[in-house]
């Protein structure tokens, strides 16, 4: 139905969003994604092969003009949600994204591209499937990837001069690289490392208001240090800065682990520098099984405890006993995605806690006992990121523009009186979200002296120009977002030209 006819589409999936989101996205995009070569009807999207990059800017030329492209998701497959290297198959999930775009973000669902990089795959069920679609050969790494991102990027950046972009589901071995050199270059973020670390803390914002507990009385154990659990790390410390600690006492206050178990600071030649950064010190550790999430909580007693390991029920019946046994209201966020690799279920989290602790996942859950459980995904906050970064004609996503967006989705959760209704604004109204973070982003990027839609023509003639209050600022925004509405049908005089020119 997308392909066929977009405005019965959003229309259909924005009155019933509760029951289809989850088809159209988490989690059933994980199981299209895996299924992808199988399943293959058609191409959607646009494929840029590492075997072949100098047809990458012929390729991007078929979407569109300069002027008509505000949006452009690209994945290279390897990090794909929970399941890890998907190769080819990855473009579904900029596919995803993109219809996410114009479902929650407003844009027009024309003037946004998804890519997908195929620079090869280690999956080895894929490498070994004859029907797998995607270059058989593992994963390129170095000089040659870098060059093959290089070309895409000044392709991209020289084409769609306008176009913001998005980078999904990366592996960690490229996301954050590619991240930080290009963050430079074009307005562009990394939707695992910093929209899901933005949806996080703005929950636990939430939260913490509900237990009525200081952010930087928090201590936060992130069991699984990858992309995602690295990125709500940093978006913790970004906020613990910006309510006065230092990025020293901040970092002091996460503790991660991944595999091997908490990360020490005598690990340091095999971990990566980000890893590195939040390090605790092996000293202080002496004697204690770093190895057992049990004992990490018994001796840090966090607040906070967030799962994003891909290790299904790591979060045991002890585990969350023990977060229990050292606070009344724990915070516990299992959010690893699909469903299945959760690390808990939200109903066990609140039995084993007495309906005390305050829970939020990765995919969707029905409620416990009249308890709804929010989905800390990303969808919450890339989409208002996204559109306010179009709209305000950023130069560049800046960390306070995320911060910005952070503080706004916080606003709108239903707060201490209606905790029973989750950590977040439900879903139904998840484009009046999205707008409100957009207002958020663009009141901030104007700020920082970033945004240059000031500098253009307006439709109407003359400058453009953004009210500066956030009630005109989200009028503005809503103004231009794309509607699913069927345009009226206009009664043609002139019936001979216009066969003449159809035809
Ligand atoms: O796609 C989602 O539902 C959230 C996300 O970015 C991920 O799990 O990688
Ligand atoms: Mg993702």
């Amino acid at each position: 139905m997308r392909q066929q006819n977009k405005v019965l589409f959003y229309e259909l999936v924005r009155r019933h969003i509760r029951e289809l989101l989850p088809i159209i996205y988490t989690p059933t995009e994980g199981d299209a994604i895996a299924a992808y070569s199988h399943r293959f009807r058609k191409p959607e999207g646009c494929f840029l092969d590492i075997t072949d990059p100098d047809s990458i800017d012929e390729r991007l030329s078929k979407f569109g003009e300069a002027k008509d492209i505000d949006y452009v998701v690209v994945s290279d497959g390897e990090g794909i949600l929970g399941i890890g290297d998907q190769g080819m198959g990855g473009i579904r999930i900029s596919i995803a994204k993109a219809a996410l775009m114009t479902l929650c973000g407003g844009l027009h669902p024309g003037r946004v591209i998804a890519v997908g990089l195929d620079t090869g795959t280690n999956n080895k069920n894929l490498l070994n499937d004859p029907l797998y679609m995607g270059n058989k050969f593992p994963r390129v790494r170095g000089e040659e990837y870098d060059i093959f991102m290089e070309k895409f990027i000044t392709s991209l950046t020289k084409r769609f001069p306008h176009a913001v972009l998005h980078f999904e589901d990366f592996g960690v071995i490229n996301g954050r690289p590619v991240l930080e050199k290009y963050r430079k270059v074009l307005p562009c973020f990394n939707d695992d490392i910093q929209g899901t670390g933005a949806v996080v803390m703005a929950s636990m914002t939430a939260a913490l208001k509900i237990t009525k507990r200081e952010l930087l009385d928090s201590q936060v154990v992130i069991y699984g240090a990858g992309s995602a659990g690295l990125g709500i790390a940093d978006q913790i410390v970004n906020h613990m800065v910006t309510k006065g600690a230092t990025k020293e006492e901040a970092r002091a206050k996460i503790h991660c682990m991944d595999r091997r178990g908490l990360i020490l600071d005598d690990m340091h030649d095999k971990s990566t520098p980000a890893q590195q950064s939040y390090a605790d010190s092996a000293a202080e550790w002496e004697g204690i099984d770093t190895r057992s999430l049990v004992d990490v909580i018994e001796k840090v007693k966090p607040t906070v405890l967030v799962g994003c390991s891909t290790q299904a029920g790591a979060f045991t019946e002890e585990v969350i006993k023990t977060m229990y046994k050292h606070n009344p209201r724990p915070i516990i966020f299992p959010l690893s995605n699909p469903t299945r690799l959760h690390e808990c279920v939200p109903e066990d989290a609140l039995k084993w806690t007495d309906f005390n602790a305050l829970v939020a996942t990765g995919s969707p859950f029905k409620p416990v006992e009249g308890h709804v459980i929010s989905e800390n995904n990303n969808c919450f906050t890339f989409p208002g990121i996204g559109l306010g970064a179009v709209l305000s004609r950023a130069t560049v996503i800046s960390d306070t523009m995320i911060s910005a967006a952070v503080d706004q989705l916080a606003a709108g959760s239903p707060g201490i009186a209606d905790y029973k209704k989750g950590l977040l604004a439900p879903l139904e109204v998840i484009d009046e979200t999205s707008a409100q973070v957009a207002t958020a982003v663009i009141l901030q990027a104007l700020k920082e002296g970033v945004a240059k839609v000031e500098e253009e023509e307006s439709p109407a003639g003359g400058k453009v120009s953004v009210p500066r209050d956030f009630d005109g600022c989200m009028k503005w925004v809503k103004e231009q977002m794309w509607k699913p509405v069927y345009r009226p049908m206009i009664k043609v005089e002139h019936v001979d030209s216009i066969h003449t020119h159809q035809y």
